[in-house]
């Protein structure tokens, strides 16, 4: 038994030169910065990060800070700096490029900078390497994927989601009445908003169709850790080891691709542009970015497999987002001071008011009605955005910009905004850290204080789950705001409401502290019990 915990010398040796390659490697990764940003203010302020005298390994230590609590770092800068009107620098573990966060006053100049001097899509493609692990998917001359989310017409989805909704969320949480089922939130719910997800990107039958469902939904959950491990990869070794790990991604992509590519053909090949005018309106993603396609003349974007490629990367993008604020809305709904306050309750008879006075049918107008379910939404995604830092952004200007304090940024310059310690900042927001499930409602309870209004701070009225501005920042703001927060405000909405009509959720002693990992958070990850309403207690 001794024998064999111990190692020969040879394999000592080994393991040694092995551990020391591993090091040299990390070392290498954290100190190539592609850009350092100079004249500003680093932090963790403890750690010595001058260009001009460096102890061994600052920059990794500070990495490894990053990773163990980027959204401290983002706290701690916020405080120091930001808050007295200037930018700092902090590191990322995950991507292994340092980032400007420009404090309250420059989000503006921020989101108002054009395509031409700030790259949301260099930020988005490094962030999940999706040259890597999605190269089909960025083969484009134009991103249209935004045009075809935003003309993407809602009233004529709010049918087909409600029923993915009833269907998807009694099969995972159960029908059973008489005993409390102990289920995963995360795995749960996502499980479903693939399904709705699937039924508004391409439509029915394929959104129920098994072998499609399960290649995106394996896809959706594989990309963030393999888009980790290619950013750990050194740059010369990351194309070998890309196609090594990405053999899965690449599989489950031309499953889907098997599933979407005959329908866009067919939605392509039978129409030409000046055909789409006496068309009926599309109705899925599938089909407006298909009509889209037809109007390029580039062959980049009309070529099917990328445009299916696309489509799985959206599918990503919308999924897992709609889940993190699912995830989180329930947890706070069901915690205390929630709990006490019976906020579920409340969700619950707002929803079954709305049900009554629209003859137990969805629509876009019964949707408009659910006000508190939409405030306890927002306020949930105040508290607990995806990541800590946002709005990011990399400098594509050639020659750089010149920041409104004065500070210089070279081209290729990552640069962000910390959105969470805004969102919980008590100067911007009454009782800014605690869970006020209503506070963006127009009841008279939560009327005046200042929720976020920067423009008219004791402004009183409801402020909807979508509206984006300078100081609530989970959707971004400005041009590149998330197009997909209208589908996404429907699909949350109708689950909450669902959910609250047709389940009781037993109340958490406490509120379960997010998992992190660098500035992310991710999720609560956790279990609760569930228990079907009664036929006679649901209205
Ligand atoms: C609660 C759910 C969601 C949250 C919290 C969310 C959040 C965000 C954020 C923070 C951004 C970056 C904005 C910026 O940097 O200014 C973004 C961008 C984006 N989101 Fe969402 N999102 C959600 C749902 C969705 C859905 C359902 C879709 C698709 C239907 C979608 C598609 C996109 C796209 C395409 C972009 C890039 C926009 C661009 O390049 O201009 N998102 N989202």
């Amino acid at each position: 038994m001794e024998g064999t915990l111990l190692l020969t010398p040879a394999a000592f040796r080994t393991a040694t030169l092995a551990l020391l390659l591993a090091a040299w490697i990390y070392f290498r990764r954290s100190t190539a910065w592609r850009v350092l940003p100079e004249g500003m203010p680093w932090v963790p302020a403890d750690l010595p990060w001058t260009r001009k005298f460096q102890l061994p390994f600052t920059r990794v230590r500070a990495h490894l800070r990053d990773f163990q609590g980027g959204s401290d770092l983002a706290y701690e800068g916020y405080k120091t700096y930001n808050k007295a009107g200037k930018p700092f620098v902090v590191p990322s573990f995950v991507t292994w490029q340092p980032e400007v966060v420009l404090p309250l006053a420059q989000v503006k100049w921020l989101v108002d900078q054009p395509d031409t001097v700030t790259s949301i899509d260099r930020c988005l493609v490094k962030d999940l390497e999706f040259l890597y692990t999605a190269p089909a998917a960025w083969q484009f001359t134009r991103p249209f994927h935004v045009e075809a989310i935003n003309k993407l017409r809602l009233d004529s989805l709010v049918e087909d989601i409600a029923e993915e909704v009833q269907a998807g969320v009694d099969e995972q949480w159960g029908l059973d009445g008489d005993a409390w089922t102990e289920i995963n939130i995360h795995s749960t719910m996502l499980a479903v908003l693939v399904r709705i997800t699937a039924r508004v990107f391409v439509g029915s039958p394929l959104c129920h169709d098994a072998e499609f469902l399960e290649a995106a939904a394996n896809f959706i959950s594989s990309i963030s850790g393999k888009a980790i491990i290619i950013s750990f990869t050194p740059e010369l070794l990351r194309p070998l080891v890309a196609k090594f790990i990405t053999k899965g991604l690449k599989r489950w992509n031309e499953t889907c691709a098997k599933h979407m590519v005959p329908l866009i053909k067919e939605e392509r090949l039978h129409r030409r542009p000046s055909d789409q005018r006496t068309m009926p309106p599309p109705k899925t993603l599938l089909e407006q970015l298909s009509r889209l396609a037809v109007r390029s003349t580039h062959a980049k974007d009309r070529d099917p497999f990328s445009l299916s490629s696309r489509l799985l990367a959206l599918n990503f993008v919308a999924v897992h987002t709609s889940n993190h604020a699912l995830e989180n809305a329930l947890v706070d709904m069901v915690s205390p001071p929630a709990s006490t306050a019976s906020v579920f309750a409340e969700l619950r008879a707002e929803a079954e008011e709305v049900m009554q006075q629209n003859h137990g049918t969805w629509s876009k107008t019964a949707i408009g009605q659910l006000v508190k379910t939409d405030s306890a939404l927002r306020e949930s995604l105040r508290l607990n955005t995806f990541k800590a830092r946002g709005v990011e952004r990399i400098i594509v200007k050639k020659g750089g910009v010149v920041l409104p304090s004065g500070q210089y940024l070279a081209e290729g310059t990552k640069v962000g905004v910390p959105v969470l310690p805004i969102h919980r900042d008590p100067e911007l927001y009454d009782d800014a850290m605690s869970y006020e499930a209503f506070r963006f409602c127009t009841t008279n309870e939560v009327a005046g204080g200042k929720n976020g209004r920067t423009e008219s701070p004791r402004r009183a009225g409801h402020v909807e789950l979508v509206n984006t501005s300078e100081t609530f920042l989970a959707f971004g703001h400005g041009r590149h705001a998330c197009p997909g927060r209208f589908v996404a405000a429907y699909e949350l909405k109708l689950m909450v409401a669902y959910i609250a009509m047709h389940y009781d959720i037993e109340p958490l002693a406490s509120r379960p502290e997010n998992g992190k990992f660098s500035d992310f958070s991710i999720g609560s990850m956790h279990d609760i019990r569930v228990r079907r309403r009664k036929p006679e207690e649901s209205k």
